[in-house]
C-alpha cells in the first residue's frame, strides 16, 4: 500500500515497488532522464530500479565516487559537465539515486544548472531516507567544512523503497539510525522510547522510516528556509559537524555523518542540561541511547582549537556568537541560543571523560 506525506509543493511517497515514480514519469514530459549515483549505487540501487520501474528504459547515467570527501565543488563540477556533454536542456529531469551525498550534490548540481533543471530524490540509504532526501536542503562542502555552499531547492518528489537497504551496511544504517534518534529527541518522546526496541538488523524499518520523516516534514512545512524552528532539526550538529570535519580531515578512517553527529547529540544534550533545564536522569538516558548504538569515538584536548574553529562556520551563528538548538525535554527542543566557548569545551570534557 502506498503512504504518502504532502510535502513543500511536492510528495514523499513511501512504496516498496515504487509505482508511483513510474507514473510520475509518464505523466511528465522531460526531454531527458539524467540519472546521479555513486558507485555503489549504480551496483546495488541502478539493478533494483531497473527492475521495478522497466518501462523507464532511457536515461544517461552520471557517476560519482562514493564518501563524504566527494561532495565537493570538484565532483560537481564534472557532473556539470557530464550534464552539458550529454546536451541536457532544462526540460531534463535529474534523478538522484543514492545516500545524502548523492541527494545533496545531485540536488545542488540540478538547482544550479542552467539556473534550475527539475530533480527528484530516490534514498536508497536509511539516512537519506529519513532525512536528507525531504526538505530541500541541497549542498557541498568547503575544505571540509560541511554544506557551506548550498540551496534550498525543493524536489519534485521523493520516492522511499526499503527495499534498497537490503544491500546496505550495518555501519551505514546505525548511521542514519542517529537522526532517526535526533527526530524522537526533538519532537517525539515517543519515537525516542520507541528506538530501544528496533533491530536494525532483522527488524522492517518502514514505520520509524514513516515517523521519521512525518516529524521532519511537520517541521519544515512551518518554516522552510530555517529563519526560526527548522534551526531543532540541528540539534546536535553544531558540534557533530564540526567533529565530522574535523574527522574527514585527520582520521584514516573517518566519522561518518551520523557517527558524528550522536557524539554531537551528546556533547549538546550536556549543554542542555546545564542551560537548558533538560534533567539530569534525561541527559544520562541519551547517553546510554547513543551508547547502545555507537562507540565512543576518542576526543583528545589537542583537538579543541581546530574544533571551535570549525564551530565558527555554523550556519546558526549570530554576531560571531555560536549558534545552538539545545533541548528543554526528551521530545522538545528550543533554538537561538547562544553558548559562550568555555561551556562547550566542558561540553566536550564531559564526553571525553564518559566513563567507559
Ligand atoms: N540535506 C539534508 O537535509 C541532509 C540531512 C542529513 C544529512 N545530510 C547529508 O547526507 C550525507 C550523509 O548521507 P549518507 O549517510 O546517506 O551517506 P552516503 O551518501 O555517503 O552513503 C553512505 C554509503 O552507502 C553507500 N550506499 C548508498 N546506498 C546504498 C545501498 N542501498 N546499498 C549499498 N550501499 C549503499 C554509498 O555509496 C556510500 O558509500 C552527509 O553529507 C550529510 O551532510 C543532508
Ligand atoms: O534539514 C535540516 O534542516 C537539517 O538540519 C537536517 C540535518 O540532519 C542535516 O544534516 C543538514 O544537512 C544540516 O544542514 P546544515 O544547514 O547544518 O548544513
Ligand atoms: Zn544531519
Amino acid at each position: 500500500m502506498t503512504k504518502e506525506i504532502a510535502s513543500l509543493g511536492y510528495t514523499v511517497y513511501f512504496e516498496k515497488n515504487l509505482d508511483s515514480l513510474a507514473s510520475f514519469i509518464s505523466t511528465r514530459e522531460y526531454s531527458q532522464i539524467l540519472i546521479l549515483v555513486d558507485r555503489n549505487t549504480n551496483d546495488h540501487c541502478l539493478p533494483l530500479l531497473q527492475q521495478v520501474i522497466p518501462q523507464i528504459s532511457d536515461y544517461d547515467i552520471i557517476e560519482v565516487d562514493p564518501g563524504e570527501e566527494n561532495k565537493n565543488i570538484d565532483f560537481c563540477i564534472g557532473v556539470w559537465k557530464t550534464m552539458l556533454d550529454f546536451g541536457a536542456d532544462r526540460k531534463a529531469l535529474m534523478i538522484n539515486l543514492g545516500g545524502g551525498v548523492v541527494t545533496d550534490l545531485g540536488g545542488f548540481a540540478a538547482a544550479t544548472y542552467k539556473r534550475g533543471i527539475d530533480f527528484i530524490q530516490v534514498p536508497t540509504t536509511l539516512l537519506s531516507q529519513v532525512d536528507a532526501s525531504v526538505g530541500g536542503k541541497t549542498g557541498i562542502d568547503l575544505d571540509n567544512v560541511k554544506n557551506i555552499i548550498g540551496t534550498f531547492t525543493q524536489p519534485q518528489a521523493v520516492f522511499i523503497s526499503s527495499l534498497f537497504l537490503k544491500s546496505l551496511d550495518e555501519r551505514q544504517t546505525r548511521s542514519g539510525f542517529a537522526e532517526v534518534i535526533k527526530h524522537g529527541l526533538i519532537f517525539d518522546r515517543a519515537l525516542f522510547e520507541q528506538t530501544q526496541y528496533v533491530n536494525l538488523e532483522s527488524d522492517d524499518l518502514d514505520d520509524i522510516i514513516y515517523r521519521s520523516v512525518a516529524i521532519k516534514n511537520e517541521v519544515i512545512t512551518q518554516d522552510p528556509t530555517e529563519k526560526g524552528l527548522r534551526k531543532i532539526l540541528n540539534f546536535g550538529h553544531t558540534i557533530g559537524h564540526a567533529v565530522e570535519g574535523y574527522s574527514l580531515l585527520h582520521d584514516e578512517n573517518p566519522l561518518l555523518h551520523g557517527e558524528a553527529i550522536a557524539l554531537g547529540m551528546i556533547c549538546e544534550s550536556y549543554l542542555s542540561h546545564k542551560l537548558n533545564g533538560l534533567k539530569e536522569e534525561d541527559l544520562q538516558r541519551v547517553v546510554q541511547r547513543f551508547d547502545a548504538v555507537f562507540d565512543r569515538y576518542t576526543l583528545k584536548t589537542e583537538m579543541y582549537d581546530e574544533l571551535l574553529m570549525l564551530m565558527q562556520n555554523d550556519k546558526k551563528n549570530e554576531a560571531k556568537q555560536l549558534g545552538f538548538a539545545l533541548l528543554a525535554d526528551i521530545g522538545k527542543c528550543d533554538y537561538n541560543l547562544f553558548v559562550e566557548e568555555a561551556d562547550i569545551l566542558e561540553s566536550l570534557n564531559f564526553y571525553k571523560n564518559l566513563p567507559i
